[in-house]
This record gives structure tokens, C-alpha cells and sequence, in this order.
């Protein structure tokens, strides 16, 4: 049986369409990635899936139990990180687990075996006596994880997991997502606008773009589908005439128009940096910059969706911004 199976899954926000007819699996085992920027719908899916929000239209199954129809037996399949902590600062590590594992009924006997599990699967056993304000960032993350899988869940939802991380205790946090996959055998859904942290740990990837998904497949698949580096051209002028001239060249494998110039993605890119200029000024629109980008899943991201992440979630705050008539700094966009 599918983790999670969704179809053609929907939320609107008035005229806002959060997400736009989704339809997924997440096979048993998984560790599956939804890589998008800020505003791309993340939170709203997962926030369906998990039953805190219900859907404008379409189903999906989690553990095979209907988000809908079936809403406890979901609620007792799945545990849950969210990006804000949740976390009581001054009960120790093991009384916070113990805390939520009254919460879901556990015996006093299972409670205390599972807490020594936990503890040690999230590598935090000499620290558990002492009270969690005294833990560091990522140690207070891997608490969180921890307890999101103290009722032995079938599916764990994680939120952005390493937001607001320092970029050394991130990696170490993906050493334990990973571990916790396998060893805990549970399969995990996160979400993540780090695609690094896409590329590093998940098996496969949902790329979220403006509530859709843009493609799905492993890093790896995902990578070699843009098929050559991507050489992004500054232009000054119109572009129409190199257009054409590009679309003659047997060795340019696609372009697109981006803000003051063009993406040719090619084999080789900095061997063609001459070329591409040759044909610019041949056309009569002089190259101003160059930049070239080897293929990973930066430039996949880019090249299912024609912009960079970076570029969308500007996008978002300045939406965001225009919607509130605030300025564009802080509306949304990097670490919270
Ligand atoms: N409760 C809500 N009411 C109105 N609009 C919403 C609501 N929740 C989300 N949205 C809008 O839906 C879109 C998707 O937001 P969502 O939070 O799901 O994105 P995300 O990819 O998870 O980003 P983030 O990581 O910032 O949460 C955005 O345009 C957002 O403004």
C-alpha cells in the first residue's frame, strides 16, 4: 500500500488557488521531498494531508485512511514537526516526550521503553535530563522529530525541518531525517525550499511551483532531465533576432526568456560562452553578462519552472508586499 495517495487534491483562498489539482503517490519507505519556494503551496498540501485543513476539491488517502472521511485514523497514522517550535523550555527532554506520550495513552511501561528508543534514535540520550532551554537549535529540531515519532507512525510530516538552522547543524540534521527513515522504517514527506537539502536526503522530489507540481522524480532523474548546463545571458535589446538564430543552432538543446535576457541551457556551456556571444552580436544585441550554471537541482528547478527559486519567492514577497501595501522587506522569503 501507497504512504500517501493523492488526486487531484485543490485549496482556494478566494481567488487564491493554493494548490492546483494535485495528484501524487508516496510509496511505504519513502523519503519524499515537496521542493518549492516560499508561497509555492507547501504548507498548504501538507496541511491538508494532515487534516487541519479540508480540501476545495479532490481526495487523498494517508496510510490508507481518507483525509476527509477518516480523519482520526489519519491523525493517529502520521506524526507531525511544524516549522514553529513547539516545545516546553523548561521540562527536560524526556519529560517532554513523556508529556505527549500520556497524550496519546501510552502506558507507563511503553512510555519509558519508547522514550529510551527515541532518545537514542534522535541522539540526544545524555542530554535528556536536562530542560530543553538549555539545548542547542538543532538539538531542540531533533527533540521535535523525535517525538513526532513516539506513537510509531506509519507517515511523519515535516515541515521545513531545518528552517532557521545554522547551514553545519542542517547537514547534521539531514544525518538524522535519514537515519530515522531507516532505521524507524517510517516514511517521511517534507518540505523544504533548501535545495540542497533535496538533493542530499530525499529519494525522490516533488517540485512545487505556484501550487503545481512541475515535475517528480528522484535528485538524480531530475538533474539529468535538463540535459546541459544552463548559460544565462544578460542582453541589452530586444531579444526577437537571437531568438531565431538559437533555434537554428543544432547544439543549443532549449532556451527561454528571463528579466534583461535569455537561459540556453547547452552541453559544455562555458565552451559555448563565445559562441552564444557571437550569435548575440550577430543579432545586434550586445551580452553585458555571462553566467554559466552546471546542471543540479538549482538548475532543474529553473528549468521546469523558468525562474529561479530565488526569483519566485521575490515574486511572492512583492505580492505579498502589494497585497498588504507594505514595503516588499520581511513580507516573506528566506529563514523565519
Ligand atoms: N489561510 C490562508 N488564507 C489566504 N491565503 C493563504 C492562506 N494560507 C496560504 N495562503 C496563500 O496560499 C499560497 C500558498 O501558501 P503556502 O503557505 O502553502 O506556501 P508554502 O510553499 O508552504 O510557503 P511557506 O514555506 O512560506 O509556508 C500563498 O500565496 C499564500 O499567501
Amino acid at each position: 500500500m501507497a504512504a500517501i495517495q493523492v488526486d487531484g487534491l485543490t485549496k482556494r483562498f478566494g481567488e487564491t488557488v493554493a494548490v492546483d489539482d494535485l495528484s501524487f503517490t508516496v510509496e511505504d519507505g519513502e523519503l519524499f521531498g515537496l521542493l518549492g519556494p516560499n508561497g509555492a503551496g507547501k504548507s498548504t498540501l501538507i496541511n491538508m494531508l494532515v487534516t487541519l485543513l479540508g480540501p476545495s476539491e479532490g481526495t487523498a488517502t494517508v496510510d490508507g485512511h481518507d483525509i476527509v472521511d477518516d480523519t482520526a485514523a489519519v491523525r493517529n497514522s502520521i506524526g507531525i514537526v511544524f516549522q514553529e517550535q513547539a516545545l516546553d523550555e523548561e521540562l527536560t527532554g524526556a519529560e517532554n516526550l513523556a508529556f505527549h506520550s500520556r497524550l496519546y495513552g501510552q502506558s507507563a511501561g511503553e512510555r519509558e521503553e519508547r522514550i529510551d528508543e527515541i532518545l537514542d534514535l534522535v541522539g540526544l540520550d545524555d542530554e535528556r535530563d536536562d530542560p530543553v532551554g538549555t539545548y542547542s537549535g538543532g538539538m531542540k529540531r531533533r527533540l521535535e522529530i523525535g517525538r513526532g515519532l513516539l506513537h510509531e507512525p506509519a507517515v511523519l510530516f515535516l515541515d521545513e525541518p531545518t528552517s532557521g538552522l545554522d547551514p553545519r547543524t542542517r547537514r547534521d540534521s539531514w544525518e538524522y531525517i535519514r537515519r530515522l527513515n531507516e532505521e524507524a522504517g517510517v516514511s517521511v514527506v517534507l518540505t523544504t525550499h533548501y535545495i540542497e537539502e533535496a538533493e542530499q536526503i530525499c529519494d525522490r522530489v516533488a517540485v512545487v511551483d505556484d501550487g503545481e507540481i512541475a515535475a517528480i522524480d528522484s535528485p538524480g532523474a531530475l538533474t539529468e532531465s535538463i540535459g546541459g548546463d544552463v548559460v544565462s545571458l544578460e542582453l541589452d535589446g530586444s531579444t526577437a533576432t537571437l531568438r531565431d538564430r538559437l533555434a537554428a543552432q543544432s547544439w543549443v538543446s532549449e532556451f527561454s526568456t528571463a528579466d534583461g535576457g535569455l537561459r540556453v541551457t547547452v552541453d559544455h556551456g562555458r565552451q559555448r560562452i563565445a559562441d552564444l556571444v557571437r550569435l548575440a552580436d550577430d543579432a545586434g544585441v550586445p551580452v553585458t553578462a555571462v553566467d554559466v550554471r552546471e546542471p543540479n537541482l538549482e538548475t532543474a528547478f529553473l528549468s521546469l519552472t523558468g525562474a529561479t527559486m530565488a526569483e519566485r519567492e521575490a515574486d511572492e514577497a512583492d505580492s505579498a508586499a502589494s497585497d498588504d501595501g507594505e514595503a516588499v522587506v520581511g513580507a516573506a522569503g528566506g529563514d523565519r
